[in-house]
């Protein structure tokens, strides 16, 4: 479970997140829905501890992000926003070491990099070394590293962002999975259907703020809008974010 509470980060006199409260609940899909430039990025990363807040707090499964980060960093699976892919490295050599930096070894290992190369659908790209990949190539080799050591929670900024039709559907049945597995799962996207297809909840994010948080259903009833489209301009005060 991750808990938010009153996340504030400043970047000079930009105010990226102001103010932010939500929980993200085992076994759901949380996502964090906002325009560009809403804030989504700077809060996973203070999620996942990569940036410190300014005020507020962040907890992964009770350990407090800014006291314990790396007891926090245990218990996180990250898709940052730059998948930072090492060219050199094969897909396969990209999930065993990370999966070494996270103290796996052996025949343990074997079998975890096995399984995410079949999980992700990864078996004609899994000897390549990474330059040269596609987009939606790269985001499997980032999700395999980000998954390797089984994590309860699980951060993904914007995973789909590029993707075609095929490979968005296997991230998205992998976030299922990955659910039905009883994982926290927290998503960004700045795409209203995206959200709308895979998540249990939103969390609406303008302007650095959470303006919404809820169920599809209970954002439509809040607004007293019919589709969740109209709902989230509604919410957001604008039409930014509809498209892509
Ligand atoms: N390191 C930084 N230095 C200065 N400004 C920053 C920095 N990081 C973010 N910002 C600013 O903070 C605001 C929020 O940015 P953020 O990347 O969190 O938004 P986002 O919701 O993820 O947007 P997008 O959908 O475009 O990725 C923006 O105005 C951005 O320019």
């Amino acid at each position: 479970m991750i808990e938010a509470r009153n996340l504030h980060k400043r970047f000079g006199s930009v105010t990226a997140v102001h103010d932010v409260t939500f929980t993200a609940e085992d076994g759901v899909i949380t996502g964090l829905l906002g325009p560009n430039g809403a804030g989504k990025t700077t809060t996973l990363r203070m999620l996942y501890t990569l940036v410190r807040p300014d005020g507020g707090t962040a907890t992964v499964d009770g350990v407090d992000v800014a006291k314990q980060p790396e007891v926090a960093r245990r218990a996180l699976g990250v898709l940052p926003d730059a998948r930072g892919l090492y060219p050199r490295l094969t897909a396969r050599e990209h999930a065993r070491y990370f999966g070494e930096l996270h103290g796996l070894s052996g025949a343990v290992l074997d079998a975890r990099v096995e399984e995410l190369v079949e999980l992700l659908d990864m078996k004609d790209i899994a000897d390549r070394r990474t330059e040269g990949f596609s987009q939606g190539e790269r985001v499997k080799v980032a999700l395999a590293r980000a998954l390797v050591h089984g994590p309860r929670n699980v951060l993904l900024d914007e995973p789909t962002n590029g993707l075609d039709v095929m490979a968005t559907r296997s991230v998205r049945t992998l976030l299922r999975k990955l659910k039905a597995q009883g994982c926290c799962v927290v998503f960004s996207s700045h795409v209203m259907q995206e959200v709308a297809a895979l998540c249990d909840r939103i969390v609406v994010v303008a302007r650095g703020r959470v303006v919404a948080d809820g169920t599809a259903d209970a954002l439509r009833a809040s607004t007293g809008k019919d589709s969740l489209e109209e709902a989230f301009v509604s919410v957001i005060g604008s039409e930014q974010g509809l498209r892509e």
